[in-house]
């Protein structure tokens, strides 16, 4: 329900942010607002990143901030400010694998397992970026079947966003048959082929040889192939 402010004889009354929910039991009703950013002041800025005191409304109307962390390199007319890519690596005889990175991440202190990733250049779209992060980290060259929509890494912490595109490799082209990275300075990039059908698994088998943390996309989805794939034939009457 919407509080209305202003005069109740018009019907141009301007609707305020105010939202009053009825409670259930004799209490008042609880008056909420749509919480909304007040103020943003940078507090450090460094080449890549920058630490933000974001000033914000809270539903119950109380002013409160907030420590957020903010990339400098995001581009003003890219939607997101990087991408991940699924790339799947599809040969004649050989099982469908998918094509991982794992490098020394200076922020964990140690190896992470991640699907190919980078930042998003200027005027680039999501789909152009992936083929060419895929390249660049893998040396494959593949091809776009599906992109998600702008979603959030890790929202307490950053408004830093993502778009996760799902690529397909021909193994078979020539051009993927020995596949050369194109890796910048700096950058140092293992690539690891795991079968799709044991990837959960086989990362559970990596984690278990080396310190190696993995990404949070790349376990979920892991667990959602389990899910998608084996989890149907679990009933519960076979069970018993
Ligand atoms: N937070 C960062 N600190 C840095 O010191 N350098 C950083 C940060 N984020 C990106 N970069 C630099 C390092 C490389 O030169 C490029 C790599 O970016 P990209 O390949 O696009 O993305 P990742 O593979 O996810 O690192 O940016």
């Amino acid at each position: 329900m919407f509080a209305v402010t202003g005069s109740g004889n018009s019907r141009t009354v301007a609707i305020s942010l105010v939202h009053v929910s009825t409670m259930s039991n004799n209490e008042e009703p609880k008056v909420t607002t749509t919480p909304h950013i007040m103020k943003e002041e940078v507090m450090a800025t460094g080449k890549w990143l920058k630490l933000e005191k974001t000033t914000y409304m809270d539903p119950a109307g109380n002013t409160r901030t907030w420590e957020t962390v903010k990339r400098t390199t995001r581009q003003t007319n890219t939607e997101a400010d990087g991408v991940g890519i699924i790339a799947l690596l599809k040969r004649t005889l050989h099982r469908d694998c998918v094509v991982m990175v794992k490098q020394f991440r200076p922020p964990m202190g140690c190896c992470t397992l991640e699907f190919p990733a980078g930042l998003i250049d200027d005027g680039e779209t999501a789909e152009a970026a992936a083929l060419r992060e895929l390249k660049e980290e893998t040396g494959y060259k593949g091809e776009v079947v599906g992109v998600t929509p702008v979603t959030c890494l890790d929202p307490g912490l950053s408004n830093c966003t993502t778009q996760i595109v799902m690529v397909n490799i021909n193994g078979d082209d020539i051009e993927n048959i020995n596949p050369t990275q194109q890796l910048g300075d700096g950058e140092f990039v293992e690539v690891i082929h795991l079968p799709l059908d044991e990837f959960q698994m086989r990362i559970d088998d990596l984690m278990k040889k080396e310190k190696i943390v993995v990404d949070a996309k790349v376990y979920i989805f892991a667990m959602g192939m389990v899910q998608a794939f084996f989890k149907p034939r679990e009933l519960p009457v076979l069970k018993q």
